[in-house]
C-alpha cells in the first residue's frame, strides 16, 4: 500500500493503471481466442480546426509503449498540432489495450500544460518566465507541469523535486512566510537573514509587498541590500492591486531616481497572457501558477481505426491509418497514410517505435521540443493577436 494516493510508476508500466473495462475486454477477448492485429490513433479532432495546440507528454508515452510488440509513429513532441492523429500505435490489441488510460492522461495533461505555457511565452517573447503553478496540483503530477512549461517555451520553473527528475534546478526566493516570521516592520531583517544564509548563486530578489506600499519596501530593500540586490518580485494581492501597471512604474521610477535601475523587478499573483502583455514592457520577469498548471486536459481519445488492414472504425471516427501534414501555406491537413499527402505538404508523424524498440530520441529531447514549439510557434504566429 502506498502512503500517499499516487498510483505507482509499476502500476503505469504494466497496466494495472486502466480503466477496470480494459481488464474485462482482455478477458473477453482472451476467452474468445481473439487477438486482431489493429491500427489505432489518438486524435482530439477528427479534421483540422484553425486552432492550433502544442503537443508534449510524447517522453512518457513512448516509454509506456516501448518495450510491447507494437510499432507507434507520434509527431515530435513540441510539435504544433491540429486535427488528425498525433500517435499512431500498430499491433495486436491485447498489446495494448489496458495501456489506453494512461497513455492519454500523459498526452492530455502535458499538451494542455504547454499549450498554456506558450500563450504565455508569446505574450512575454523577451521577459523572462517562471512556473509557479506546482502548489496547484497533486504532487504526483508536478514533473508532468513544470516539464510541460519548458517545452511551452518557459525558462524555468520552482518546484524541487520536479526539477531532480527533470535534470533542471529549480528556482526561487522568498514567500512572503519568511517575512512574516520576523514580524511586521522587520522586512529587512528577513532580506538580510536570506543574504546572509542563502548559496551565493541564488539571485537576492527580495519579495517587496508583504505589510507596506510596494515603492516603500523596495526602497527599504535597496538600503538593506545595496549593490547585493538583484531584483525585486511584487506579488501584490489582487484586493490590494489597483492599476498593477501604474504601481511597477512607480517603482522603476523611483529605482531609476535613487541610480538602481539595475535592479531587476519581477511580477506574480494570479497572471495570465493578457496580463504579461499590459505589463511586459515595464518589468524584467513573471512568474505564473494557475494558467498553466490549471489548463484543462486536451480531450484526446485512442480508437481503433483498422483491424486486420481493413478500415474500421466507431461512427464519428473516421477510419483507416491515417497521415498528418503542414502545407507549403501552414495548415494542418490530414490524409490516408498510403495514399499521396497534398503537394509540397510536410509530414508531420515519424517513427518512434520499432517491434517496441524507441528509434528516436530527438521527438521528445526537452531542448528540442521547446526549439520546435517556438519555431511553429512563429511559423503560424501563434498568438500573435495580441
Ligand atoms: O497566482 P498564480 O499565478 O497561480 O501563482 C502562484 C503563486 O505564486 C505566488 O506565490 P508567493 O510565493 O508570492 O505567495 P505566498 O508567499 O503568499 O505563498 C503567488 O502569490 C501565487 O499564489
Amino acid at each position: 500500500m502506498s502512503e500517499f494516493d499516487i498510483v505507482d510508476a509499476e502500476a503505469v508500466r504494466s497496466g494495472r493503471a486502466t480503466d477496470a473495462y480494459f481488464d474485462r475486454t482482455a478477458t473477453a477477448l482472451e476467452g474468445a481466442g481473439r487477438n486482431p492485429r489493429v491500427v489505432a490513433e489518438v486524435t482530439a479532432d477528427q479534421f483540422p480546426t484553425g486552432e492550433f495546440e502544442l503537443l508534449a507528454g510524447v517522453k512518457d508515452a513512448v516509454a509506456l509503449l516501448s518495450g510491447r510488440d507494437v510499432d507507434v509513429h507520434a509527431i515530435p513532441e513540441g510539435r504544433l498540432f491540429d486535427g488528425g492523429p498525433v500517435m499512431r500505435i500498430e499491433g495486436e490489441y491485447l498489446e495494448f489495450a489496458r495501456l489506453e488510460t494512461s497513455l492519454l492522461g500523459f498526452l492530455s495533461h502535458a499538451s494542455a500544460i504547454a499549450t498554456a505555457a506558450l500563450d504565455c511565452r508569446v505574450a512575454a517573447p523577451d521577459s523572462q518566465v517562471l512556473s509557479f503553478g506546482a502548489r496547484h496540483v497533486h504532487p504526483a503530477m508536478t514533473a508532468a507541469v513544470e516539464r510541460s512549461a519548458l517545452v511551452g517555451g518557459f525558462d524555468g520553473f520552482s518546484h524541487v523535486a520536479a526539477g531532480e527528475l527533470i535534470g533542471r534546478e529549480a528556482s526561487g526566493t522568498m514567500p512572503h512566510a519568511l517575512s512574516i516570521c520576523f514580524g511586521r516592520g522587520e522586512q529587512e531583517a528577513a532580506w538580510r537573514a536570506f543574504d546572509e544564509a542563502v548559496d551565493e548563486s541564488v539571485p537576492r530578489i527580495a519579495l517587496c509587498d508583504t505589510y507596506s506600499d510596494e515603492v516603500d519596501e523596495v526602497l527599504r530593500a535597496v538600503d538593506a541590500l545595496g549593490d547585493r540586490l538583484d531584483g525585486v518580485r511584487l506579488d501584490t494581492t489582487g484586493s490590494r492591486r489597483g492599476d498593477f501597471r501604474h504601481i511597477v512604474r512607480e517603482v522603476n521610477w523611483e529605482l531609476g531616481a535613487r541610480g538602481h535601475d539595475d535592479v531587476a523587478v519581477y511580477v506574480s499573483g494570479g497572471l495570465g497572457p493578457a496580463d504579461l502583455r499590459r505589463l511586459r514592457d515595464v518589468v524584467d520577469g513573471f512568474g505564473v501558477g494557475g494558467y498553466v498548471s490549471n489548463a484543462d486536459p486536451v480531450d484526446f481519445a485512442l480508437d481503433v481505426v483498422a483491424v486486420e488492414d481493413e478500415p474500421a472504425a466507431k461512427r464519428g471516427k473516421l477510419s483507416g491509418a491515417k497521415a498528418v501534414y503542414r502545407t507549403a501555406e501552414g495548415d494542418h491537413a490530414v490524409g490516408l497514410a498510403d495514399r499521396d499527402g497534398p503537394a509540397g505538404a510536410e509530414p508531420l508523424m515519424e517513427p518512434v517505435i520499432r517491434g517496441g524498440e524507441v528509434v528516436a530520441d530527438d521527438a521528445f529531447a526537452l531542448d528540442a521540443a521547446t526549439e520546435r514549439a517556438l519555431a511553429d510557434a512563429e511559423r503560424v504566429g501563434y498568438g500573435s493577436e495580441g
